[in-house]
């Protein structure tokens, strides 16, 4: 897992890498140029009119630099266009700034707004950086409020201008409203939540060498999921294991309206590998299981009681299952018994916080969407303020709470927050959820503890999201779920 850290933490570890890897800081300014540049160009062709608009601190530093080097790549159209209304220069803008000069870049100087262009096909924002520290004055609004209505692409250099990505009060948002955001080292934690998009409508992260141990050795709360993470949770399938070995898992789900989402999310489980699945069902739609999912063994709804429940590794719970007095028994029942369990959908809507137990045994994991979380713990005004609902919600009731979104947040008992890099917008079709609660208890099935079930899961199902939206505009829940065992094996390979 990658911590993800605060502005002040990246400058400990800018001066730690500095001092401790004998970085002069010139040429990590360098490296994050070049990899800055490495990136953008996969965006813009380099026939387009690039203009680079530069502050005088580090930020703006690494513009001079990004200038220099686009003009190295070939970019044939580029213009500089330095704002003077900064009372100092850092070293590394000044060393920079040199460096430009022996190029044939043009460099302009702005000291009001109609120093700029009318209109910038390409604008290249390097103004305001990490040190962005006190309120806008109107000529810097002025300026980004030019920039924002007068430009077909902004990207931003590590953060919009204008943005302070560790405070989230953006009500009177002044700054740079950027369509990409090019950062440094690791992904701003603000950047996951959906109010983010007034201020970048994307991002992408990239390494410009800082010291890695040292960003691993701060203790941070967020946590980002990334492929070398997953792989190192997924358990590998042994010679001699059988189907036993794999666990077996419970799904209960589905009602006469819903009956798809009881397949949904027991051929996820299917697909993510558990060793035996029983359909928790009503009698009438074992004929239809039988030919949908001749993998699944089935069991009737009206004798939930008569199980032994010791014979199952995992119990998913809630897909489409309505939420008449039988499903809020059900719901109630499981809930109360001591084998690991998936809450989703119905089995959140039949429950108030107080039904949950004072002790649940260690492995509940709830899955809400936006709206069952609202409706368990309070409407609110932001995703910051649901998150931190979330973080604290998980820590006093002891289960893990998988808030899903873009960037779905896994918050688990000990306070701590991981964060899903994986999913699309392609993915966004109902029955998607339901294929997450089969992954996630597949995964417990499979002997995975709940936190390390509800982050694997997370990722396997947004990964296969992924993959598959490289050559779908729309990814439905079934293909997806063909999908997941192509998944598995390739995080099982990475390097
Ligand atoms: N690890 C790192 O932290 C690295 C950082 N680099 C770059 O350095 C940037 C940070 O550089 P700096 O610390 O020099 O800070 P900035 O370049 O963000 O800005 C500093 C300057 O802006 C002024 N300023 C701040 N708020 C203002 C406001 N509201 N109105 C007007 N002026 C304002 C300050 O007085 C100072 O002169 C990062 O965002 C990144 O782009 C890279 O060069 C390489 C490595
Ligand atoms: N825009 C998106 N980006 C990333 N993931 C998405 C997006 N839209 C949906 N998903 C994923 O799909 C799932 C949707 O869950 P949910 O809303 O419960 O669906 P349903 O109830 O229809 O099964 C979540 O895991 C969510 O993260
Ligand atoms: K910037």
């Amino acid at each position: 897992m990658l911590n993800l850290i605060t502005n002040q933490q990246m400058r400990m570890a800018d001066a730690y890498t500095c001092e401790n890897l004998k970085i002069p800081s010139v040429d990590l300014m360098e490296k994050a140029a070049i990899a800055f540049v490495k990136a953008f160009i996969s965006y813009c062709n380099p026939e387009r009119e690039v203009y680079i608009i530069v502050g005088k601190g580090n930020n703006g530093g690494d513009g001079l630099a990004i200038a220099r080097l686009l003009h190295q790549t070939g970019f044939k159209n580029i213009k500089v266009y330095i704002l003077e209304k900064f009372n100092s220069e850092s070293n590394d803008f000044v060393i920079n700034y040199e460096r430009l000069k022996q190029t044939e870049v043009p460099i302009l100087h702005c000291t009001a707004l109609n120093d700029l262009p009318p209109t910038f096909d390409v604008a290249i924002d390097a103004i305001l950086g990490s040190g962005f520290n006190r309120e806008l004055d109107l000529f810097f609004t002025s300026i980004f409020k030019h920039i924002n209505t007068n430009s077909n692409f902004i990207v931003s250099v590590d953060v919009p201008s204008g943005c302070n990505v560790d405070s989230f009060n953006y009500n009177s948002y002044n700054g740079i409203r950027a369509q990409l955001t090019i950062s440094f080292q690791r992904p701003k934690f603000f950047f996951t939540l959906p109010e983010s998009q007034m201020v970048t409508e994307d991002f992408e992260v990239v390494d410009i060498g800082l010291s890695q141990e040292y960003i691993q050795s701060i203790t941070s709360e967020y946590l980002w999921v990334d492929k070398e993470a997953a792989k190192s949770l997924l358990p590998r399938r042994k010679k001699f294991t059988h189907k036993g070995t794999y666990g077996h898992v419970l799904v209960c789900a589905g009602s006469p309206h819903m009956r798809g989402a009881s397949l949904l999310c027991a051929k996820a489980v299917l697909k993510t590998g558990a060793g035996l699945i029983t359909l928790l069902t009503n009698s009438d739609f074992f004929p239809f299981v039988n030919v949908l999912a001749p993998e699944l063994m089935t069991k009737n709804i009206n004798q939930f009681k008569d199980i032994n429940l010791e014979k199952f590794s995992s119990i998913a719970i809630g897909p489409g299952l309505g939420t008449d007095e039988k499903a809020k028994e059900l719901v109630h029942y499981f809930l109360r018994q001591n084998t690991p369990l998936v809450l989703d959908a119905d089995a959140l809507n039949v429950l108030q916080l107080e039904d949950f137990p004072k002790n649940p045994h260690e492995s509940l994991i709830i899955t809400p969407h936006v709206n069952e979380f609202d409706r368990l713990f309070g409407q609110h005004e932001s995703w910051y303020e649901r998150l931190q609902t979330a973080k604290k919600s998980a820590e006093k009731l002891k289960i893990i709470i998988v808030l899903k979104n873009q960037y779905t947040y896994i918050c688990t008992p000990n306070g701590k927050v991981f964060i899903n890099s994986t999913g699309n917008p392609a993915m966004a079709q109902g029955g998607m959820g339901d294929a997450l609660t089969g992954c996630i208890a597949a995964l417990l099935a499979r002997g995975l503890n709940p936190q390390e079930a509800a982050i694997l899961g997370c990722f396997i199902h947004g990964y296969t999201g992924d993959k598959l939206a490289q050559h779908y505009e729309v990814v439905s829940p079934s293909l997806l779920i063909d999908n997941l065992p192509k998944s598995l094996l390739d995080i099982s390979k990475v390097e």
